[in-house]
């Protein structure tokens, strides 16, 4: 058994600053996730005169809930979309302040058009340079009433997690009414951990109801990133090994953990414990028809390995992968078809066929989960190379030194 520590996980540790920034007091988190993501998260409170104290497995927030210390300031978001879509939405609530927020090149053509639109009807002063719903765009704080709100965040839940964040920064709180949502498991960390900073939302149905009177701080413990350890599980279920990932367990916050039912569905043994998940391959791997909406950022793993099932994988209702670090459907099929696989695509889903993979070189597409989901196909393709292995940065900066370790354990067994 082969058992693997994963960093903290990239949505908690945004969740964490946004709402330490907001709270009264100041708040720690151990074990945060440092990655471009969320270091990038943390620079751009910095920027916005937040006093932010960084230690290797501690930070340190101090909590400002007037909203920034500077009257001005430019915001870097990087490639992180929580950092560009929560960021703007924590500074709109600010009593006064002018804030201009830009991001990379792939992250200025990423969508946030129904999260601008709604800070727009709650009043907020938001201008774009270029096309509408999308950075560069500056924010002019003048404070929030809030009220009702109608959102679709069929494209994104993040536009969701934003307006859910911010309710308690308005005068009045606020009522959202959701028409369509993806990614649904998400909202669920949002609500567990506003909980925690001190705010309990109302939901019934479709619509919630977030109370105003701000956050309160707390010290807060970061749990592992499941969707990186999908890569992890996705590796024991393709080689015939074992692993386990302590840290998360029947209490996990992240819906990606149950990245590990599509393997159990797929033949390997799972069992998901009080604080640590162990997935344990069978020696089968069969196709399979899944519907990843809940937990498309795991879609690439199972593409990945699905070449090496015994019948076809068939992956649902994940149209808004094409919206993410890159089009990630085509990304896939792309370099399934580069190894020689038969793969085809709809506007919302992939089917790849049964083969035998041969090496190339994947195209990244600056993608750092097709980085390291097309490493767990190289445990059994060997000579895999990538046009730019370091995009992992993006989450996990030391991947390929920690996953080639792992390899070599797993081998050893
Ligand atoms: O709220 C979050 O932390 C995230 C929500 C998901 O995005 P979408 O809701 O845009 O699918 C996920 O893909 C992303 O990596 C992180
Ligand atoms: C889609 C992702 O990130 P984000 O949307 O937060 O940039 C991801 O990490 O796979």
């Amino acid at each position: 058994m082969t058992v693997i520590d994963i960093p903290g996980s990239k949505s908690v540790t945004a969740r964490a600053l946004f709402l330490a920034a907001a709270a009264d007091g100041t708040t720690t988190l151990l074990r945060p996730l440092r990655s471009d993501d969320t270091e990038g998260f943390a620079e751009g409170l910095k920027s916005l005169g937040y006093a932010v104290e960084q230690e290797a497995d501690r930070w340190r927030v101090q909590g400002r809930p007037a909203g920034p210390a500077v009257p001005d300031a430019d915001v870097y978001c990087r490639d992180g979309a929580t950092t560009a879509r929560f960021l703007p939405t924590l500074v709109a609530a600010a009593a006064s302040g002018t804030y201009r927020f830009d991001a990379s090149a792939q992250m200025r053509r990423r969508p946030l058009a129904p999260l601008t639109r709604a800070l727009t009807a709650l009043g907020v002063d938001l201008r774009h340079e270029g096309a509408e719903g999308h950075h560069p765009l500056t924010v002019r704080a003048a404070g929030i009433e809030g009220g009702h709100l109608t959102l679709d965040a069929g494209e994104s839940s993040q536009y969701l997690t934003a307006l859910l964040m911010l309710g308690p920064l308005t005068a009045k709180g606020l009522r959202i009414e959701v028409t369509a949502l993806v990614s649904a498991p998400y909202i669920e960390i949002t609500l567990a951990m506003m909980r925690d900073f001190g705010v309990e939302v109302l939901r019934e149905g479709n619509t919630f109801t977030v109370p105003p009177g701000g956050y309160r701080a707390t010290a807060y413990a970061v749990e592992p990133d499941a969707s990186t350890a999908s890569y992890f599980f996705a590796a024991a279920a393709l080689t015939g090994r074992e692993v386990t990932v302590p840290g998360l367990g029947i209490g996990a916050l992240q819906g990606d953990l149950r990245f590990v039912d599509v393997l159990r569905d797929m033949g390997a043994e799972v069992s998901v414990g009080a604080d640590a998940t162990t997935v344990r391959s069978t020696g089968r791997l069969r196709g399979i028809t899944v519907n990843m909406r809940d937990i498309s950022d795991t879609m690439p793993t199972l593409a990945a390995i699905a070449p090496y099932a015994d019948g076809p994988v068939i992956i649902e209702d994940v149209a808004n992968t094409r919206v993410k670090e890159c089009d990630r459907l085509e990304a896939c099929a792309e370099n399934l078809r580069a190894m020689g696989i038969t793969v085809h695509t709809g506007p919302d889903r992939i089917e790849i066929h049964p083969g035998t993979p041969k090496p190339t070189e994947i195209a990244t597409h600056g993608d750092h989960r097709i980085v390291m989901s097309f490493a767990v196909a190289g445990l059994r393709t060997p000579g895999l190379t990538y046009d730019d292995p370091g995009c992992v940065r993006k989450t996990f900066p030391r991947f390929h030194e920690v996953f080639a370790d792992f390899a070599h354990d797993l081998e050893g067994r």
